[in-house]
């Protein structure tokens, strides 16, 4: 962000993880995710890039990339002030974003543009202090939701807390409150993971809009298998407290199993399946990030089965990455506005 007096104002927010429970999370479910640091997306964009660089990103992103998230945020930023009483003062800026997260796979690079966008219009107004972190993920989705995009809030929680957070999106504290219960998890429970990705767009809108549709239609299968993948996080908890590995492994392929039997194989893709399979073939558990695109993977056996599954990646064509999990970057100020610390 550039001010009128040519302040510039960065911050960034990184990738995330959906790790258990996801997409429970659209419906009043539970997830637990991490951000993650291999990639981000940061403002002001700090590089300038050329005029044939901006015409190749126009031709792959087509007039849908993230300015028009930059726009929404800040329709829905102003709207949430105006209505809570919160005086914006009157000077100008723009806004351009830089992103190297691959883009729509399921690792949330819209919602990462738009969370440093808000990052960036609360330092700017210098209202930080006054919008509490628990309701950032709101405005976050809505900005998207603006868009005609279907999503949840798990990407936007992992993305606004940073580090590892177990979420509770049930339906009394949604209604009473407006956003779920949001606790912040030790990073060191976590064992070593890997991310498998694509290049292979899928767009997190198209790939739920049915499955919603059934849910809201009261479809029972869709309904109680939903259940089902809620509870998974509440397991996973535990297995991470008592670093039982075989449990965490279990959960990770049964999260995906569900996801799979309410989506279906054309709605998910060969290429995604094909992730999660080539992990399982050697034995690794696997599953979704989000919606499609990249595939965290847990080599239960250790670095030898990560590198035989670095080798078979190479093979297929897909990208393997160890994961770097970022802790939290809230600062005195964020946490400050928060009901429970
Ligand atoms: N890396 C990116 N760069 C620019 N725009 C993006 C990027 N990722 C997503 N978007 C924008 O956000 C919209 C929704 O993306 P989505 O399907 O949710 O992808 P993701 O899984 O990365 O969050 C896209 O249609 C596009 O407008
Ligand atoms: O289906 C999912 O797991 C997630 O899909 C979306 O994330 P995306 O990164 O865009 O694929 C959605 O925003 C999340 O709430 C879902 O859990
Ligand atoms: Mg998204």
């Amino acid at each position: 962000m550039a001010t009128e007096k040519n302040a510039a104002i960065e911050h960034r927010a990184y990738a995330r993880v959906g790790f258990l429970g996801n997409p429970s999370d659209v419906y009043y479910g539970r997830a637990i995710s991490f951000s993650l640091g291999n990639f981000c997306a940061s403002l002001p964009s700090i590089c300038f890039i050329s005029l044939v660089l901006k015409v190749n990103r126009l031709e792959s992103d087509g007039y849908y990339g993230g300015v028009r998230l930059l726009m929404a945020i800040c329709k829905i930023f102003h709207n949430y002030c105006k209505d809570n009483g919160i005086n914006l003062h009157e000077e100008n800026f723009t806004l351009s974003y830089d992103t190297n997260i691959p883009r729509q796979t399921g690792l949330s690079g819209s919602s990462a543009i738009v969370c440093a966008a808000l990052s960036c219009l609360l330092d700017f107004y210098q209202v930080r202090h006054l919008i509490k972190v628990e309701v950032r993920p709101n405005l976050i989705l809505n900005a998207e939701k603006e868009l005609g995009i279907v999503a949840g809030l798990q990407d936007r929680v992992a993305q606004v807390y940073g580090g590892l957070v177990y979420m509770d999106f049930n339906k009394k504290h949604m209604d009473e409150l407006g956003h779920g219960e949001y606790t912040p998890m030790d990073l060191g429970l976590l064992p070593p993971l890997y991310l498998i990705y694509a290049e292979n767009p899928s767009d997190s809108g198209k790939v739920h809009s049915t499955v919603r549709q059934r849910w809201l239609d009261g479809d029972n299968f869709i309904i109680s298998t939903m259940e089902e993948v809620a509870n998974i996080p509440l397991e996973g908890r535990k297995a991470l407290i008592e670093k039982d590995y075989a449990k965490l492994a279990s959960l990770m392929n049964h999260n995906f199993d569900l996801r799979r039997q309410m989506f279906g194989d054309d709605a998910l893709g060969a290429m995604n399946i094909e992730m999660v399979e080539i992990a399982r073939r050697i034995g690794a558990a696997s599953k979704f990030t989000g919606s499609g695109g990249a595939v965290i993977v847990f080599c239960p056996e250790g670095p030898s089965q990560a590198k035989l599954l670095e080798d078979n990646c190479r093979t297929a064509g897909f990208v393997f990455q160890p994961t770097q999990v970022m802790p939290s970057f809230l600062n005195e100020v964020d946490l400050g506005t928060m009901s429970t610390r």
